[in-house]
């Protein structure tokens, strides 16, 4: 399996398939920073990212807006002073796509 982080996202159809428990395995490896939460019954995958001040929150987040943008696929973010949580899932099958294993690894890589 190729880095993650090289792979583009597939535009992600209502029928697409979740990934399955062995897949949420074998990518959530790739990605071992990242924590899979479930809310209200939805798979989704969390990172907090630290940073020294609100001004280095904020210039990642919007490093991470150009990103969502450019695959068109979107993140959960929160920034507060000092911290950013990322959080990916994929809305159109309410749960955990591979392009959102694709989207964590992008995330890390905006990390100088
Ligand atoms: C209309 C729909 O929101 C768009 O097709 C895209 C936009 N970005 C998206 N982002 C995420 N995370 N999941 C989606 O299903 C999704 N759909």
């Amino acid at each position: 399996m190729s880095d993650l982080s090289e792979l583009k996202c597939e535009a992600c159809q209502i029928d697409a398939p979740k990934v399955t428990e062995q897949e949420m395995v074998e990518f959530g490896q790739m990605i071992p920073e990242w924590t899979v939460e479930n809310r209200d019954g939805i798979n989704q995958l969390e990172r907090v990212y630290k940073f020294k001040n609100f001004k280095l929150a904020m210039v990642f987040t919007n490093k991470l807006a150009e990103l969502a943008e450019e695959e068109f696929h979107h993140p959960g973010i929160l920034t507060e002073w000092g911290k950013v949580t990322v959080t990916w899932w994929s809305h159109s099958i309410k749960g955990l796509h591979k392009n959102d294993f694709i989207m964590a690894a992008k995330t890390d890589q905006l990390i100088d």
